[in-house]
């Protein structure tokens, strides 16, 4: 009673004008809350009638309609980010075929379904421009000077020979994104590609056994906390001096550590975080931005560009990778400065190693976890060795069945590569749906890889509808196709109830044929068209002969089978490729010593 009394005479002697102001702000809050909550039923109500019209619109051409939402602005912004895999499925379910729209943060956005209008996309790459992203991620990720970025966005000349329409008069140096994209595309193939897995496979095996090795093993088994960790360890250590030579770990010794510091906060500053709260973020970048310049500083004084038997090697200690020092001469020449540099070649390495650490920890950790696997593919590879060594012929290695099903399992369960476009043209079509010029098309590998219209599953109890191989469950197999077996292949051909279970023997697998095609618009973990991942060749090698490799070389267990078995591919909010285990995999490990591994 006491604090209602004083509250009365408290309000008793407040000034009668000030009473009313009072009551009238109450008034406008409970209009406010009022309004709000008709704003949202009403929006939802609105944005589903548009969406369901435009939906079963028999109109020959049409926008694609909305994903329904409830508040204005936001738009699908909390769904997206409660969770962007459920989001995504949910769309497909709803949208089938159909191209979506949906509002993030304000901004409006094209999710276009795998299938059909996918491979339309990647068909149209001289219609779309996907260079707007990157210059975001150069940007945001990459710290490009301001110059450099200038300079991009100025660039709307293409990626191809012949620039886009509007820019046939650019002069060549100008023409930043097909400069960079001429040299990827000419320096990820052939002889260079063959050198640069040389040196990564040299690198690799040496840093494994030899002294240089992070873990010094011996023939006892050695506990350790974590395969990604070791995984990402070896594989970066390989993948740099394979595209940047002999030196930089010299000059940077902490470039690893200091690698894996900027690879953390790299969501953080792809998120658009303020600069003045992302200050740890800009740091780590920074630390390694600095790296890549002392070792250019290097470079440029040590390389002898008269030395014609340097100049045209396909990997020489000092630059690396023929690519590393073309791409010198291509800064030169586009007056590209020390930062810019760096920043360009900060996205290079990244991508060298970024990707394939998590696709190679993923591969060997779903073999380990299935011991009767890990023998088949041992011995499957086991071959491919010099007998007592781990020296093997690559292109045998390369070619093993089973083990390239895994490889390819792997990328279908771990990928959650973003695919971005916007169209160059007023109204680009995906049959009769028209996309609007210059806003964003997006479409992700993750739910296509999970399409259980797609892909086989085995044979299926038919009273409860599961499968022998779920889509979200890892099956070595899936993508080998047995002659005896008119059920086997990736793709879906019936729901057998039954099936005999058939072992996993050298004779029955020597019988396996790989199937890489009659995928299109469902597995994509490369992306497709023009703009397709340059570096897939490589990142192709450098996980088998991690995988093949890291399982000659040891014997390795898991530690603990129940909390492997929680380990999961979660797709983040930013994806950028290949996604992280969510916890650590504990495993043992010991040398193994080399068995007879018959000549190939
Ligand atoms: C498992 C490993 C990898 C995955 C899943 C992957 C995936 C991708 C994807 C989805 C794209 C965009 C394609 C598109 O928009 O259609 C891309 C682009 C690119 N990737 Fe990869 N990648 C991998 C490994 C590598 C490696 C090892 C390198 C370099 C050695 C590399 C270099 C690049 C470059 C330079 C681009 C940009 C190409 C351009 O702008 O034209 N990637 N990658």
């Amino acid at each position: 009673m006491g604090v209602f009394s004083e509250t009365a005479g408290f309000l008793r002697s407040v000034e009668p004008s000030l009473m009313s102001d009072l009551a009238h702000n109450y008034d406008a809050r409970i209009v406010t809350a009022i309004l709000l909550l008709l704003i949202l039923p009403l929006t939802y109500t609105y944005t589903s009638a548009q969406s369901h019209l435009a939906r079963s619109s028999k109109r020959d051409v049409a926008e694609p309609p909305q994903v329904p939402y409830l508040v204005p602005f936001l738009g699908n912004t909390y769904a997206f980010v409660s969770g962007p895999a459920a989001f995504f499925a949910t769309v497909r379910k709803t949208f089938k075929n159909i191209p979506a729209r949906v509002l993030l943060g304000g901004q409006r956005m094209y999710l276009i379904p795998h299938g059909e209008h996918i491979q339309t996309l990647f068909k149209s790459s001289r219609h779309l421009n996907a260079e707007y992203t990157t210059i975001i991620a150069f940007r945001d990720a990459l710290g490009l000077p301001d110059k450099e970025l200038q300079e991009l966005y100025a660039d709307q000349s293409g990626i191809d020979t012949a620039p886009a329409p509007g820019y046939e008069h650019m002069e060549a140096q100008h023409r930043i994104f097909f400069q960079i994209h001429k040299h990827v595309h000419t320096h990820f193939a052939g002889r260079s590609l063959e050198a640069i897995t040389s040196k990564f496979i040299e690198s690799f095996s040496s840093r494994m056994l030899g002294e240089k090795a992070e873990l010094q093993l011996g023939s006892q088994w050695s506990e350790q906390p974590d395969l990604h960790d070791l995984v990402r360890t070896e594989i970066f250590h390989a993948a740099t001096e394979a595209f940047c030579g002999d030196y930089i770990f010299r000059l940077c010794p902490n470039l690893c550590k200091e690698f894996w510091e900027f690879d953390e906060v790299l969501p953080s500053l792809i998120s658009g975080t303020p600069k003045f709260l992302n200050g740890k973020a800009l740091a780590a970048r920074a630390v390694l931005l600095k790296n890549i310049k002392t070792w250019h500083k290097f470079a440029r004084e040590s390389f002898d560009w008269n030395n014609a038997e340097a100049v045209h090697a396909e990997w020489e200690p000092i630059y690396g990778a023929r690519i590393m020092r073309e791409r010198q001469k291509m800064f030169k020449d586009m007056k590209t400065s020390e930062d810019g540099g760096a920043s360009y070649d900060l996205g290079l390495i990244w991508a060298s190693s970024g990707n394939v650490i998590a696709a190679s920890f993923w591969c060997l950790f779903f073999i380990l976890q299935d011991p009767a696997l890990k023998e088949a593919i041992i011995e499957e590879t086991t071959p491919c060795f010099r007998k007592g060594t781990l020296a093997f012929d690559s292109e045998r290695l390369y070619s093993r069945p089973l083990l390239q099903s895994a490889y390819l399992e792997t990328l279908r369960l771990s990928v959650a590569a973003p695919i971005t476009r916007i169209s160059r043209v007023p109204k680009f079509r995906l049959g009769k749906w028209a996309v609007k010029k210059d806003e964003m098309m997006f479409a992700t590998t993750w739910v296509a890889s999970r399409d259980t219209t797609f892909w086989n599953r085995g044979s299926v109890d038919h009273k409860t509808g599961k499968a022998e191989h779920e889509v979200d469950k890892f099956w070595a197999e899936r993508f080998l196709e047995f002659e005896d077996d008119p059920r086997s292949g990736p793709v879906r051909k019936s729901d057998n109830a039954t099936a005999e279970k058939k072992p996993l023997d050298a004779s029955r697998l020597s019988r396996a044929k790989v199937v890489e095609s009659g995928m299109q618009g469902y597995y994509y973990p490369f992306g497709g068209g023009s703009k397709m991942c340059p570096g897939r060749f490589f990142a192709k090698r450098q996980i088998l002969v991690t995988v093949a490799l890291m399982l000659r070389a040891f014997d390795m267990e898991l530690l603990d089978a129940a909390a492997a078995s929680k380990t999961q591919p979660c797709m983040p909010l930013t994806p950028v490729g290949t996604v992280r285990p969510n916890v650590k995999t504990a495993f043992k490990i010991r040398k193994r010593s080399q068995g007879p591994g018959r000549a190939c």
